[in-house]
């Protein structure tokens, strides 16, 4: 899944190169935990992180650091542990990775994990405004909804917000469409891709195959069963687990999957484009997903929504209400906050 980039053999080409950067300086944000500790695994696997930072409230993280740090991989790997370390964990940081929360349990909406997460990533947030202000960020945590905005107005509030460098990582949605519609057309899944918009949540994540590529035919009355696959996908994996959380393994493969397309973009790599849920102007929403071209920069243009067909565009409007109250719920968490502070 990593692209093969020759690195410079010297550590000091970093500060003199300007074109062809292609080591980099990464945090993972909840990196004990379910999706935290297989995603660190796989960014210490990939050629184009050479410092690696795993942070997590959990006391054990500096041991989850140390099992890394033996693989025999170039990158550095160091592990923080608890709040007071999380300016270290983030100082300096080029890419955030953020899978710190709680998960579902069978029963719960991702929006019912609003009155924990919100705080979580509010914090981690603030901290950043100091520590890595121009940091490239990958907002794993749910509700994505709403966790994306919290981080936007924290952002803003402490005047630097840079909307092209925050990111909803919504590809575990391509993923598995990827992997839904492979298997019931016959095509081997790693060859398709299928862009997914709107969310992260239910309703909300509008598969659409009929820009698939390779095209594929999807008979008729098929094709509503599929996409309410994708857009329960999740909750097929909570009720699977019983209680024991929500998806892991697949997310870290979709959150490394996601962190290494930036770090290809960051490199100069060009036409690199993922579906991810970001600021956005394409739609009547204030945060939308889409897929989005990446460069050195984070976001270089967003491809918006493109020609959908009916069904699709039928989907997107019974996403559009439900989008408005979640991003809502997360810009009022921040600035309704600040009211209670003054
Ligand atoms: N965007 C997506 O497609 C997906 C998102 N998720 C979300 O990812 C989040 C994490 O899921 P799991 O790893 O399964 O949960 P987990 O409970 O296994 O791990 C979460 C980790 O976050 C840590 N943590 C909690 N509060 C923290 C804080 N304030 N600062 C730093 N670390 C903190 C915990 O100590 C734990 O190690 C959940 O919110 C889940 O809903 C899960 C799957 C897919
Ligand atoms: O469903 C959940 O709670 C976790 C998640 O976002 C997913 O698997 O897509």
């Amino acid at each position: 899944m990593f692209s093969r980039i020759v690195r410079p053999t010297l550590n000091t080409a970093r500060k003199f190169s300007t074109s062809q950067q292609n080591n980099y300086r990464v945090t993972v944000c909840g990196a004990a935990g379910g999706i935290g500790q297989p995603l660190s695994l796989l960014l210490k696997l990939n050629p184009l992180v050479t410092e690696l930072n795993c942070y997590d409230i959990a006391p054990f993280t500096p041991g989850v650091a140390c099992d890394l740090s033996h693989i025999e991989t170039a990158s550095k790997v160091k592990g923080f542990a608890g709040q007071e370390s999380l300016k270290d964990a983030l100082s300096n940081a080029e890419v955030v990775v953020i899978p710190a929360g709680v998960p579902r349990k069978p029963g719960m909406t991702r929006d019912d994990l609003f009155g924990s997460n919100a705080n979580v990533v509010k914090t981690i947030f603030e901290c950043a405004t100091e520590a890595c202000p121009d940091a490239i960020f990958c907002i794993i945590t749910n509700p994505v909804n709403s966790c994306v905005p919290i981080a936007c107005e924290v952002m803003k509030k402490a005047n630097k917000l840079n909307p092209r460098r925050i990111f909803g990582v919504s590809t575990l949605d391509i993923v598995r469409a990827n992997t839904f519609v492979g298997e019931m057309c016959g095509v081997n899944p790693k060859e398709m891709n299928v862009p997914v918009i709107g969310g992260h949540s239910g309703i909300t994540i509008v598969p659409l195959f009929s820009r698939a590529t390779p095209k594929v035919s999807i008979p008729k009355d098929k094709l509503d069963a599929l996409t309410k696959r994708v857009q329960e996908a999740g909750t097929e994996v909570v009720n699977a687990k019983a209680g024991h959380g929500s998806a892991t393994l697949s997310m870290a493969y979709s959150g490394a999957r996601f962190a290494n397309s930036i770090l290809r973009a960051l490199t100069g790599e060009q036409d690199v484009t993922e579906c991810a849920y970001v600021m956005s102007d394409v739609t009547e929403v204030e945060y939308f997903a889409s897929p989005v071209k990446l460069g050195k920069c984070g976001i270089e243009q967003n491809c918006g929504v493109g020609d959908i067909n009916e069904y699709e565009e039928n989907k997107l409007c019974e996403a559009m209400e439900q989008l408005k109250k979640d991003i809502k719920k997360g810009i009022e968490f921040v600035q309704k906050g600040d009211k209670k502070c003054k």
